[in-house]
C-alpha cells in the first residue's frame, strides 16, 4: 500500500485530506509543522510528500530544500494558500514535484498524486536499466570448482535452458545468474529478480504475475508482475524453496505454457521469459518433505549448477581479498593497503560460514581498523574465532 506524509499546520486540512486519500486506499501519516514532517521523513519512507507551504518552525520551502538533500526521489507536491502562489511556482522549480491549491480540488489532487507516483516507478525502473547498464562484476577464483562453473556458464548461457543454482547464503548464486543472462542472447532485455523468501506468501502471486485494480483491497491500481517485466529477458527466481504452493502451482503453468494470468484478471498474457531459479535449500528433500512440487523441480532444474562453500574453495580466497581491498580502499578513496603473508594465511584457515559476503565484510573492517599493512595481529583483534 502507498504510504503519503501530510505535513500541514491547520488540523482541519490534515482531517479532510486524511479522510479522503484514506478512503482512496493510501496509507497516510501526519505532521503539523515542518520540524515533525522532517523527522517523520527521515524515519520512513513516503511515496509522496504533500506538504503546506507556510507553516510555523520550518516552512514548506525549508523542508523542500532539506527532504531533497535526504531523499530527492521522493515527489513532494505543495499546498498552497491565498498568497503563497509564488512560492508554490518556486517550489516547484526548486525540486517539488507540483503543487495543488487550497482548498484542495479533489480530482487534481487525485492526478496529481498518481501521477508523482507514476513518476516515481518511472525513476526506479530508470535507476535499475543503469544499474544494469554498469558492468556485471567479475568472478574471482581459480579454483577447479570455480573454472568448472565457468565453463558450464559459457555453454548454457546463450541457451535458453532453465538452470537452478544451489548453494549456501553468500557464496555468489546471485553473481551466476547475471552472468549467465549477461552472456546470452537476452543480455540486451531485463534481468528480473524476485526474493521469494522476502515477500509475504499472500503477496508473492501478486508480485510474480501482477494484478488488476481492485482484485484485492489495496490493489488501488493495475500492476503488472515480475513474469511481464522480465519479458524478451531472463526472471531470476531467488530462495525458490520458499515458494508457497499456491505460487508454485502458477509459476508451474507459466513455465508450460509461456502464459500467464493477472490475480483477479482473465486475461492470458504471452511472456517469453528464461528462468533462472537459485536456492540454499535441499530441493530434493523439500520435494520429499512435500513441500516442493517434484513437477517443478524437473521444470526448473534441466541444467543445475552447484556453487561451493567458500571453506570448500580455500585457494580462491588470496584472489578474493586482493580484489576486495581494491574496490574497497578505491571506494573510501584511500591508497590500497596491503596484507602481510601471515594475515593472509589466516585468512585462508578461518572458518567462513558466511562465504563471500562475510569475507568481503571482514576486509572491509580490515581496511577501516588497520594501518597501511593489515598485520596477522590486526586479524587476530578484529576477525573474531567462531565457537
Ligand atoms: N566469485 C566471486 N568473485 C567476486 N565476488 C563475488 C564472487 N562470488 C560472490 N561474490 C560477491 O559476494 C557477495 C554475495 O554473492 P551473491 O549475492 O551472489 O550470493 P548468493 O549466493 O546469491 O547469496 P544469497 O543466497 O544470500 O542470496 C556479492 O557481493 C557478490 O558480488
Amino acid at each position: 500500500m502507498a504510504t503519503l506524509l501530510i505535513i500541514d499546520d491547520e488540523r482541519a486540512i490534515r482531517k479532510t485530506l486524511t479522510e479522503i486519500l484514506t478512503f482512496e486506499g493510501y496509507k497516510i501519516e501526519e505532521a503539523s509543522d515542518g520540524e515533525e514532517g522532517l523527522k517523520k521523513f527521515s524515519e520512513k519512507s513516503f511515496d509522496v510528500v504533500l506538504c503546506d507551504i507556510k507553516m510555523p518552525k520550518i516552512d514548506g520551502l525549508e523542508f523542500l530544500q532539506k527532504a531533497v538533500d535526504k531523499n530527492p526521489d521522493v515527489p513532494i507536491i505543495m499546498i498552497s494558500g491565498h498568497g503563497t502562489i509564488e512560492t508554490a511556482v518556486e517550489a516547484v522549480k526548486k525540486g517539488a514535484y507540483d503543487f495543488i491549491q487550497k482548498p484542495p480540488d479533489l480530482n487534481r489532487l487525485l492526478i496529481t498524486i498518481r501521477n508523482a507516483m507514476e513518476r516515481n516507478t518511472l525513476v526506479s525502473e530508470t535507476k535499475s536499466l543503469r544499474r544494469r547498464a554498469t558492468k556485471v562484476q567479475d568472478m574471482i577464483g581459480e579454483s577447479e570448482p570455480i573454472k568448472k562453473i565457468k565453463e558450464t556458464i559459457e555453454k548454457v548461457a546463450p541457451t535458453d535452458a532453465r538452470i537452478l543454482i544451489t548453494g549456501e547464503n553468500g557464496v555468489g548464486k546471485e553473481l551466476v545468474a547475471r552472468w549467465i543472462h549477461e552472456k546470452s542472447n537476452r543480455a540486451d532485455n531485463p534481468l528480473v529478480e524476485v526474493n521469494c523468501a522476502a515477500i509475504p506468501s499472500e503477496l508473492i502471486e501478486s508480485e510474480l504475475f501482477g494484478h488488476e485494480k481492485g482484485s484485492f483491497t489495496s490493489a488501488i491500481k493495475q500492476r503488472i508482475g515480475k513474469f511481464e517485466q522480465a519479458n524478451g529477458g531472463t526472471l531470476f527466481l531467488d530462495e525458490i524453496g520458499d515458494m508457497s504452493h499456491s505460487a508454485q502451482a502458477k509459476v508451474l503453468r507459466a513455465l508450460q505454457e509461456g502464459k500467464i494470468t493477472r490475480v483477479g484478471g482473465e486475461k492470458e498474457i504471452n511472456v517469453d521469459v528464461r528462468v533462472i531459479a537459485a536456492t540454499n535449500k535441499n530441493l530434493m528433500k523439500e520435494v520429499e518433505e512435500k513441500n516442493f512440487r517434484l513437477d517443478l523441480y524437473h521444470r526448473l532444474s534441466v541444467i543445475l549448477i552447484h556453487v561451493p562453500s567458500l571453506n570448500e574453495r580455500r585457494d580462491d580466497i588470496p584472489s578474493l581479498v586482493d580484489r576486495f581491498l581494491d574496490d574497497i580502499c578505491s571506494d573510501y578513496g584511500i591508497p590500497k593497503k596491503s596484507i602481510a603473508d601471515e594475515a593472509m594465511t589466516s585468512l585462508k584457515e578461518y572458518d567462513w560460514t558466511g562465504n563471500i559476503r562475510e569475507l568481503r565484510n571482514v576486509v572491509e573492517r580490515l581496511v577501516i581498523l588497520s594501518n597501511k599493512t593489515i598485520t596477522k595481529e590486526d586479524v587476530k583483534s578484529y576477525v573474531l574465532p567462531k565457537s
